[in-house]
């Protein structure tokens, strides 16, 4: 876990779904590092929520109200606002959230209204939960990159832990290795119901591996691996 705290500090954002927020209200900051950064140098926390369900009690607020933390940034789609009084919005706008509307929550369009504005992020660490991490997974960029599944990520970084998160702890639920579609060579994936095929995704090769503690840590990077010099 320290790990993932030191990682958090060297990017500028923190994305996580609302089903994180809510099974786990996580604080996603560096608090396990000797020397953490300041409230200020931390990473933003991003919250992918369609229909405004984040708790707005939720220690990312509660944390950003006791300048703990950055402000929130809640992703949600348009037309789900409403005006009325009783709305989620206004307890979430009341708690300290900057709330962006999107058109839709595709990984295109988030990441795009990352990029702009005051937000202006570079670097996005994507930490979970199951269901973002499959569609970031299964997801090819319209304008960038090679069109490739995947071809949206960067690095991939897979801890594997003798410490069971299972469904009487957090409840995580990995998806079917068949309907991820990044692969580490040439080889294709089995369709999926419904489709004929499977687009080929981008490629990835393991950077790094090390241990920590006794989790195994891999790091992949997209593309070819570079030739041994
Ligand atoms: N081991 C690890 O490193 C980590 C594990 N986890 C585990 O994951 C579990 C939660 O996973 P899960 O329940 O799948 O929830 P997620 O955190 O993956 O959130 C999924 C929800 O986010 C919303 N969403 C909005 N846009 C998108 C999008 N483009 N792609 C995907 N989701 C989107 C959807 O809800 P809506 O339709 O309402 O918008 C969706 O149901 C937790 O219990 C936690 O323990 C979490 C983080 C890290
Ligand atoms: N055990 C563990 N190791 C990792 O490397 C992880 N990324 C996680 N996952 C998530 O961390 C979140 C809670 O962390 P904070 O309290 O915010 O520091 C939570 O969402 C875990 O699922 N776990």
């Amino acid at each position: 876990m320290a790990m993932t705290h030191y990682l958090r500090t060297v990017h500028d954002a923190i994305l996580v779904g609302v089903g994180t927020v809510i099974n786990d209200n996580p604080r996603l900051n560096a608090r396990l590092l000797p020397n953490p950064p300041a409230p200020a140098q931390q990473p933003r926390p991003i919250i992918l929520d369609t229909h405004l369900r984040t708790p707005a009690g939720c220690r990312l607020l509660t944390n950003y109200q006791q300048g703990l933390g950055r402000q929130p940034v809640i992703l949600h789609s348009e037309g789900c606002e409403g005006q009325d009084q009783k709305h989620p919005r206004v307890d979430l706008e009341a708690a300290g959230a900057q709330l962006i509307a999107l058109r839709t929550l595709d990984w295109d369009n988030i990441l795009e209204a990352l990029g702009k504005g005051g937000l202006k992020v570079q670097r996005l660490m994507v930490e979970g939960g199951a269901r973002v991490i499959e569609t970031l997974l299964t997801s090819s960029s319209r304008s960038d990159g090679d069109g490739r599944a995947g071809g949206l990520i960067d690095s991939l970084v897979i801890t594997v832990s003798p410490n069971f998160a299972g469904s009487d702890a957090t409840g995580y639920k990995s998806p079917r290795w068949q309907d991820v579609v990044v692969k580490t060579g040439k080889e294709s994936v089995a369709p999926r119901d419904g489709q004929e095929e499977v687009e080929e995704g981008a490629q990835f090769h393991v950077a790094k591996k090390a241990w920590f503690g006794d989790d195994a840590v891999w790091m992949w990077k997209r593309g070819e691996k570079p030739a041994d010099k």
